[in-house]
């Protein structure tokens, strides 16, 4: 069974002037364990599907399942179950909207261990910062205290510590400087291969194709691709993706190989 099943979503936002048609009939699904990459240009309504999947944005038509249950008419309370019962959990572009500015590092992460009634919380919490390479002494900060970098690896941290199934990304990486962002990608791939399943969504080709399973272009909010990573970047078919491909320099045809291993 898929973790996450998006069937035939179609999310409007009212606006003064009318209506605006944001998703058009998205389908994507999402196996246990598997990496799929959502990449679209600014507008293409990247945002809109994370906060709609989420149930921050309601959806006009279609379906959103996560592990079976019908996420479309949950209430505030049951998300907090769906949490609780560690499926679900998810890291934006700002850190600040993720992480509560007036809970300490600490607070952040021991709060959705309590959710849960785990025991042991500062053990997990001890493991966790050592697993994301966050010092111990940055426990008693808040994050407007903390360097970007470490503010996103903080709220990787928080995702994490539940062992959640599924984690939403929408642009985890964007807002930080190049270091940073190496070393958050590699936390996303020891996650990815210690099993949980991530939707990665960035504008950013170049941070996806290396981590993603499978590549699903978002272009006017449709999906006009959605195929292995592979297959995308050496034959794309719909002429945004080329266009996209070719806007990143690090995906150079000699760095491109076919499945098969054969370069393209
Ligand atoms: N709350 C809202 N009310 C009205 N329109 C909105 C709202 N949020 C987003 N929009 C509009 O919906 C469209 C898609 O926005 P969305 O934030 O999903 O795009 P995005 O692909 O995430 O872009 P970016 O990469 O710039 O964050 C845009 O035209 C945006 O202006």
């Amino acid at each position: 069974m898929s973790l996450l099943e998006i069937t035939d979503l179609d999310v409007h936002y009212r606006r003064r002037t009318g209506r605006l048609h944001v998703l058009r009939s998205v389908s994507l699904s999402l196996s246990p364990g598997e990496t799929v990459g959502v990449i679209g240009e600014t507008g293409s309504g990247k945002s809109t599907l994370a906060r709609t999947i989420l149930g921050l944005v309601k959806a006009s038509a279609g379906r959103i399942a996560i592990d079976g249950t019908d996420v479309a008419s949950l209430k505030p309370r049951q998300w907090r179950e769906l949490r609780r019962r560690g499926v679900v959990q998810y890291v934006f572009q700002d850190p600040l909207r993720s992480l509560d500015p007036d809970l300490t590092v600490l607070d952040s992460l021991a709060e959705p261990l309590r959710i849960q009634g785990a025991a042991g919380i500062r053990d997990k919490i001890l493991k966790i910062l050592a697993r994301v390479r966050l010092d111990e002494a940055l426990l008693d900060r808040l994050p407007g205290e903390l360097s970007g970098g470490q503010r996103q690896r903080v709220a990787v941290a928080r995702a994490l510590i539940t062992e959640p199934r599924l984690v939403l990304l929408d642009e985890p990486v964007s807002a930080l400087d190049s270091a940073n962002r190496v070393q958050v990608l590699e936390l996303l791939k020891e996650l990815r291969d210690a099993g949980t399943a991530l939707l990665f969504i960035s504008h950013d080709l170049g941070s996806v194709a290396g981590i993603a399973d499978r590549i699903a272009v978002l272009y006017e909010g449709e999906i006009v691709e959605d195929r292995p990573s592979a297959d995308v970047i050496n034959a794309p078919v719909h002429p945004y993706t080329r266009k996209l491909i070719r806007s990143v320099p690090t995906l150079r045809r000699a760095d491109r190989r076919t499945p098969e291993g054969i370069p393209a």
